[in-house]
């Protein structure tokens, strides 16, 4: 292996923190200095987009395309990410080789002057990008007028301080990650607000054949998580799942049986289908796949119709 080996990543705090975490295992599960990696941090077009939904800036890829040429041009070696927002298509040549034990899946409301979603007053703003968090908040709570907020962790709490909403929707998993996890004033359980698929889960991006890197990444890659998102991104792959489409996705592995639920949903929160399924973890990416197909056609093809 060339040393330093170069870990690319986005250059926000959580993708710092998740390229620093996976050197950290790189180091321990190799008995290697910190000098052997470099953490190589690369802008992408979602860090550049504060304006509109990712959804109308094209969805997929906006926070992996340029680490993906950097690693074809080789100025990075690996490609740390969030999982959730890998698209389920890679371009030739790349694979995911890896992924990290997963964190918490959950996501927390952070509210600004009440702890709970339930506790807001009636038609206040909540914060939030996501097409899947939209409509969850709108079944919950029809009443209440959810804005578009953009930018990372810090810029998200930023503005809810300054009042631009009472409340706001963030992954669990990055605020631990990042040392937040005070800020969430109510975690919302995975039955009423099911995450997304890959939410929690690190993975690590690598050129096929690049052997040296793969035995490398081997020895860190978490099986369990590797079949969780394995059956999840089959799911979402199934309904062509983009940013423009809510889905919910999550597996969950007992020994060598794997559970999944998902669910689809209007983005204005008022229809939805879910499904179940079991199987050996094995079989994840069938069961996921198996799972989106009948999910699609008891949804019927009307249901994808909003996007028309
Ligand atoms: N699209 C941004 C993004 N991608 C992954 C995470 C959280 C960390 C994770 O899911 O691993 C976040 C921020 C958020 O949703 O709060």
């Amino acid at each position: 292996m060339q040393t330093p080996l170069k870990i690319g990543t986005r250059a926000s705090l959580l993708a710092m923190a998740q390229a620093q975490e996976a050197r950290s295992r790189l180091m321990a599960a190799h008995g290697l200095p910190e000098e052997a990696f470099a953490i190589v941090p690369i802008a992408t077009t979602g860090d550049n987009i504060q304006d509109r939904a990712l959804a109308e800036a094209g969805g997929k890829g906006l926070f992996t395309k340029e680490l993906e040429d950097a690693l074809f041009d080789g100025r990075i070696d690996i490609a740390v990410h969030s999982s959730k927002d890998m698209p389920t298509q890679l371009p030739d040549g790349l694979e995911l080789s890896a992924f990290l034990p997963r964190e918490d899946v959950r996501d927390a409301f952070i509210g600004r002057t009440v702890k709970s979603i339930m506790d807001l007053p009636q038609g206040v703003r909540l914060g939030s990008s996501s097409l899947r968090r939209q409509a969850l908040i709108r079944r919950m709570r029809p009443d209440l007028d959810v804005v578009l907020f953009r930018g990372n962790v810090q810029t998200r709490l930023r503005k809810l301080e300054e009042g631009v909403a009472e409340g706001t929707m963030l992954a669990l998993a990055g605020l631990n990650r990042l040392g937040l996890s005070h800020v969430a004033t109510e975690i919302m359980p995975v039955e009423a607000f099911p995450p997304a698929p890959g939410q929690g889960a690190i993975c690590i991006e690598s050129r096929i054949g690049d052997e040296a890197v793969g035995a490398l990444l081997a020895a860190i890659h978490h099986e369990p998580t590797g079949r969780a998102l394995a059956c999840e991104r089959a799911f979402l792959a199934a309904l062509d799942g983009s940013c423009r489409t809510p889905i919910a996705g999550y597996a969950t592995l007992a020994g060598d049986e794997l559970s999944f639920n998902g669910l689809i949903i209007t983005p204005d929160g008022t229809q939805s289908h879910t499904v179940a399924a079991q199987g050996p973890a094995a079989d994840a990416a069938r069961i996921g796949a198996e799972a989106g197909a009948e999910v699609r056609a008891r949804a019927g093809e009307n249901f994808f119709d909003w996007w028309q």
